[in-house]
């Protein structure tokens, strides 16, 4: 467990996540968390949906969670990131012939990008779930050599980050630029709000 720049006193709840992009998301939110350590099995199941597939992770994570908070009452969050083409899962690219050959696909066409987030505090859940559509322009093979020699890719779904250098590849995004990064900010809050957790009430004392 560690803690976040916010988490001096009680925290909001726990993150379990290792996603340093998901931890950035919810500290401008303003809320005040620690993150737990979690180790869920990334598979996808056989005939299963991307929606049902984000959702089911994000659940597995949150739950996974819940060993490892501050106390029995603290909610833990959790979420799962997947881009989608041609209705297969892209996850994160597992070498640079991975990361080259979802990029050659992505090029020059639209795909979704689905977050699943959820709550969970040991006796109540809750989900939501973020869609979004991005176009990608052309990207020419040296230019696909050179951004996976930045290191960006690897640790991203599809092997882009819409926030980094990638963002010179996305010709159009429809839905939640925060949901694409990992975090979605407006369902999050719609969750916290669900759990009667009042994260704004810190706004008025942060340094911006
Ligand atoms: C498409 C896209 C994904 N991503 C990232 C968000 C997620 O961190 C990652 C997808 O992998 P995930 O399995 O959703 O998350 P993770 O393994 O990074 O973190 P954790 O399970 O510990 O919470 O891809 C971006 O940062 N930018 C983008 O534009």
């Amino acid at each position: 467990m560690s803690d976040s720049p916010l988490s001096s006193e009680s925290p909001d709840l726990c993150l379990a996540s290792g996603s340093p992009r998901r931890q950035a998301l919810l500290t401008r939110m303003g809320v005040r968390f620690v993150t737990v350590a979690q180790d869920v099995d990334e598979q996808v199941l056989a005939d299963e949906s991307p929606e049902v597939f984000v959702i089911r992770l994000a659940l597995e994570k949150a739950r996974a969670g819940l060993s490892g908070r501050p106390t029995p009452d603290t909610p833990v969050l959790g979420a799962d990131t997947a881009v989608v083409i041609d209705d297969e899962i892209l996850g994160k690219p597992q070498d640079a012939d991975a990361a080259r050959a979802m990029l050659e696909r992505l090029a020059g066409r639209t795909h979704r990008v689905l977050t699943g987030v959820a709550l969970v505090d040991g006796e109540q859940e809750a989900t939501r779930l973020s869609l979004s559509s991005v176009s990608l322009r052309m990207i020419d093979p040296a230019e696909i050599e050179a951004y996976w020699a930045s290191g960006e890719p690897a640790d991203k779904a599809g092997a882009y980050a819409i926030q980094g250098l990638g963002g010179v590849f996305v010709e159009q995004l429809e839905g939640s630029y925060s949901g694409v990064m990992g975090l979605p900010l407006f369902e999050t809050h719609d969750l916290l709000g669900e759990f009667g957790i009042a994260y704004q009430r810190h706004w008025a004392t942060e340094a911006r």
